[in-house]
């Protein structure tokens, strides 16, 4: 076969496994069955082991690396990676509405999202290539853990557009996932993990990523390194263009008026967090707009434009 064919045969396998993938792992909506894309797979293995010289890192085959690391390299933030100010009642969060409409005024939105339970991290895409991943560390220089963050199926190897950009999310360890790894750990005479985050901490920052491919983390963005460079005019959108260029995020994000409207939007979930497949431990608030971000701007460790609402931590049954 000649080589510009193989090539062309290996793209095609490429953007239709990449594609079948984006439906499972992001979309959660396969339009074909596992076997079909396990049949796919094994054709482009076989291809590849004739032609390894070809092998291109849009390859699904690259999502698990081959050796386990020595030790992960320091990487700095470009932006600080900011912690977020807490509010653990009504009043704390009145308080905070307070303090915003006193700084800029009435006219402004908040977006509300659940705040995932998991370890903060930054990927970064260069021409809509993932180059580069990174635990928050200290918010100013974290772990380049790269290898393992491209074992986490739903993120994607490359964007729908090639686009530069740093985005911000939370990798974490889907429920289901932690009892089935606790319990194979209890068999295996290990220690467990006491909960899905830690889980998920300790498999990130695991040196083999072929530990961490086994593992079943998956992530969701929230966030950009820089928004002015995506051009969006407020967090909402910028939500809007991560979901458009493949990337997961959460869909139960709202955008309300009012801080009472926002207090709705915590009761409701703070009563349905066993529906849901990860664990949240609170919920985050931000001003959507960015010019209105700026106006507030940030402490030392925090903005001033966002606050954690954090669950009261739950009774623990003895
Ligand atoms: N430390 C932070 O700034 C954040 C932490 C988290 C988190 N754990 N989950 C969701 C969000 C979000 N949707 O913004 C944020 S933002």
């Amino acid at each position: 076969m000649a080589l510009d064919s193989v090539e062309k045969q290996l793209k095609e396998l490429y953007n239709l496994l990449n594609q079948y993938n984006y439906e499972y792992h992001v979309l959660d909506n396969p339009s074909v069955p596992d076997a079909e894309y396990d049949r796919l797979m094994r054709e482009l293995v076989k291809l590849e082991e004739e032609h390894p010289e070809l092998i291109s890192p849009d390859s699904p085959t690259q999502r698990v690396g081959g050796e386990a690391l020595t030790a992960f390299e320091k990487v700095r933030h470009e932006t600080q990676m900011l912690s977020l100010a807490n509010a653990f009642s009504e009043d704390d969060l009145r308080d905070f509405d307070r303090r915003i409409r006193q700084a800029i005024g009435e006219q402004f939105s908040y977006v509300c999202e659940l705040k995932i339970d998991g370890l903060a991290v930054s990927l970064r895409y260069v021409d809509g290539l993932f180059v580069q991943g990174a635990t928050r560390g200290d918010g100013t220089i974290g772990e380049d853990i790269t290898a393992n963050l491209k074992t986490i199926r739903s993120v994607p190897i490359r964007l729908k557009e090639p686009l530069s950009l740093e985005v911000r999310g939370e990798a974490y360890m889907p429920k289901k996932s932690f009892l089935t790894l606790n319990k194979v750990r209890e068999e295996n005479g290990e220690v467990l993990f006491a909960n899905p985050r830690n889980a998920a901490a300790g498999s990130l920052r695991q040196l083999d990523p072929r530990i961490a491919a086994s593992r079943n983390l998956d992530i969701f963005l929230y966030g950009m390194g820089d928004y002015g460079t995506a051009g969006v005019a407020s967090h909402s959108a910028g939500l809007d263009l991560l979901e458009k260029l493949g990337l997961k995020v959460n869909k139960e994000r709202r955008k309300y008026d009012s801080i009472e409207e926002v207090i709705e939007y915590i009761k409701k979930w703070t009563g349905n967090r066993p529906n849901l497949d990860y664990e949240i431990d609170g919920i985050v608030i931000k001003v959507d707009s960015i010019d209105q971000q700026e106006q507030l701007g940030t402490t030392a460790r925090t903005p001033r434009w966002a606050i954690a609402y954090k669950f009261p931590a739950e009774e623990v049954v003895t």
